[in-house]
């Protein structure tokens, strides 16, 4: 494991180290297609990493990134983030290993967060433009109290619930077998923000029981532990799919027009 700090504000006062973003970078972006794994494709010049981990240490309450490589791809990754230093602001940035699934990566990350952090985010390395208000939405609600915090959306499609067929039947259209109340279902995004012992002990039930969960939050809610939301933000989308880089970069072309960076 490597640590890297980052040059700061001078003189800026110490700020106590309370919360800690882990940021899973470990995939490799099949959905994606062919090339280099996701976390490290350019966005506007920039390693999509890079940006992920700006936007976590954008919050002034953020005080220790924990990046989590591809298993085989930690010095690689350690050499990336050196060659972009945080600019404007400081903040302790790490990197770790990670593992074969998302869930698998974060339960590395969160390994290595200092007991006295409280607050721990979890963020998809392919978020990488989220919004610091969006970032500091979550910090606060679990400041304020709730162990468990999403940003989300509301829906814009109609979403059906389908049967899959099997055997004989497998590969014809699948049957509908029901339409959620859309009003009440939300698009999940990134950071998730956590108490830091429940998302610990979520992550370690998990593992014990050999289940799995797609999301941090859908873990601490198997704990019976109440998990609230936030609003979102359309800029934390997730870069999933070749579409999703050209709209990427036309979010940050937009911001380059409008605040000349
Ligand atoms: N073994 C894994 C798998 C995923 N992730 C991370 O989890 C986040 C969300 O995952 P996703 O968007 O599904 O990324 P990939 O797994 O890379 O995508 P795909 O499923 O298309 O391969 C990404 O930042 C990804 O790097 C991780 O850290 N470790
Ligand atoms: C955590 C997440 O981004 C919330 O929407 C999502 O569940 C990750 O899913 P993926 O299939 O690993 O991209």
């Amino acid at each position: 494991m490597s640590v890297t700090t980052s040059p700061g504000d001078s003189g800026a006062p110490e700020r106590p180290a309370r919360t800690a973003a882990v940021i899973p970078a470990a995939g490799r972006g099949v959905r994606l297609g062919p090339g280099a794994p996701k976390a490290l494709r350019p966005l506007n010049g920039m390693p999509m990493l890079v940006h992920a981990v700006r936007a976590m240490a954008g919050s002034r309450s953020v005080s220790l990134v924990v990046v989590v490589a591809p298993p085989d791809g930690a010095d690689e990754v350690q050499r990336l983030l050196d060659a972009y230093p945080l600019t404007g602001r400081s903040a302790d940035v790490v990197v770790v290993p990670g593992g074969e699934t998302r869930q698998e990566s974060v339960r590395l990350g969160l390994a290595v967060v200092p007991e006295d952090i409280s607050t721990v985010l979890v963020h998809d390395a392919a978020r990488p433009l989220v919004p610091v208000d969006t970032v500091d939405a979550v910090i606060t609600a679990v400041r304020d109290g709730a162990p468990a915090v999403v940003p989300a959306l509301p829906l814009a499609d109609t979403v059906k619930q389908v049967e899959p067929r099997t055997g004989e039947r497998a590969g014809e259209p699948e049957p509908v077998v029901g339409t959620p109340e859309r009003a009440r279902l939300r698009a999940v995004q990134t950071p998730q923000g956590f108490d830091r012992a429940t998302l610990v002990e979520a992550h370690a039930k998990i593992a014990l029981e050999g289940d799995g969960a797609t999301d941090d939050a859908g873990m601490v809610e198997r704990l019976g532990v109440e998990v609230v939301v936030v609003p979102g933000h359309e800029e934390a989308f997730k870069v999933t799919r070749p579409l999703d880089l050209v709209l990427a970069e036309a979010v940050l072309a937009r911001r380059r027009a409008n605040d000349g960076f």
